[in-house]
C-alpha cells in the first residue's frame, strides 16, 4: 500500500463513512444514447470505507481460459447478489439511494454488486462492456463507487467513430454509465507503470446485467 494513502487511512479512519446528496450529480451525453453521470466526492469517510473492505471482504483471485492458456484475472474480486447484506452498511445505504434516485428512469432498482480490488498499476480490467446479460439488449445502468488511488476510467465507442475518453475517478466518486452505454461503448481500466496505490471499485447493477 502506497505510504501516503496508508498515513490517510490512519489519520482519517475515525470519519465514518456516509453519503452526500446524490442531488448535485452531472450528466454527461455521449454519443449512441449513452450517457454518464459524475459525482465527485459523493461518500464521505471514504478512507474508513476502504480500509474496512480491504480488509472484511472475502477477496478472492480468479483464473481464465484465454484461447489456449489460462491467465490469472489482474484483479482481486468479490460479489454479493440480490438480497445479501454487503460488506459496509454504507453500501447498503448507497445502493437504496441510487434505487430511487434514478427509479423513474431505470423502472427498478440496483440489486446486485460486485466489488474489484486493484492491489496496484499492474492490476486492471481489459476492454469491455457489461453484457453477459441484459445489457447486451437492453439500454440500462451500471453504477460505480471508487475508494483509494484515483484511476481513470477510459471509455471508447465501440464502432471506433471517436477519441477514448478518460474520466478520473477519485476516492470517494461515483460514475454512472447508462442508456445504450454497456452496447454501444466499452470501458476499461488501463495499467499504469507510475506507482500506484491500491484501488477499490463496487459496482451496482440491476438484476440479470452483469
Ligand atoms: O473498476 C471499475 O470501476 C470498473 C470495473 C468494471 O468495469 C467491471 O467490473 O465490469
Ligand atoms: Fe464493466
Amino acid at each position: 500500500m502506497a505510504a501516503s494513502l496508508q498515513g490517510s487511512l490512519f489519520d482519517a479512519a475515525a470519519e465514518e463513512a456516509g453519503l452526500r446528496p446524490l442531488t448535485a450529480v452531472r450528466r454527461t451525453p455521449l454519443a449512441h444514447g449513452a450517457w454518464i453521470d459524475v459525482l465527485p466526492g459523493w461518500l464521505t469517510g471514504a478512507d474508513a470505507l476502504f480500509a474496512h473492505l480491504a480488509h472484511a471482504v472475502p477477496w478472492h483471485a480468479e483464473r481464465r481460459q484465454m484461447y489456449e492458456r489460462t491467465v490469472d484475472v489482474p484483479r482481486l474480486l468479490a460479489s454479493y447478489r440480490a438480497g445479501n447484506p454487503l460488506p459496509h452498511p454504507v453500501l447498503d445505504a448507497a445502493r437504496d439511494r441510487l434505487s430511487a434516485h434514478y427509479a423513474a428512469e431505470l423502472g427498478e432498482p440496483f440489486v446486485s454488486a460486485g466489488l474489484c480490488f486493484y492491489r496496484d498499476g499492474r492490476d486492471s480490467v481489459a476492454w469491455h462492456g457489461d453484457r453477459i446479460g441484459r445489457g447486451a439488449t437492453q439500454n440500462t445502468m451500471v453504477a460505480i463507487v471508487s475508494v483509494g488511488q484515483p484511476r481513470p476510467l477510459l471509455l471508447r465507442p465501440r464502432d471506433g467513430g471517436g477519441p477514448t475518453l478518460r474520466w478520473p475517478l477519485g476516492h470517494g466518486d461515483l460514475i454512472v454509465m447508462g442508456g445504450s452505454c454497456q452496447r454501444t461503448w466499452d470501458h476499461a481500466i488501463s495499467k499504469s507503470r507510475r506507482a500506484t496505490g491500491p484501488r477499490i471499485s463496487v459496482q451496482f447493477r440491476p438484476r440479470g446485467v452483469a
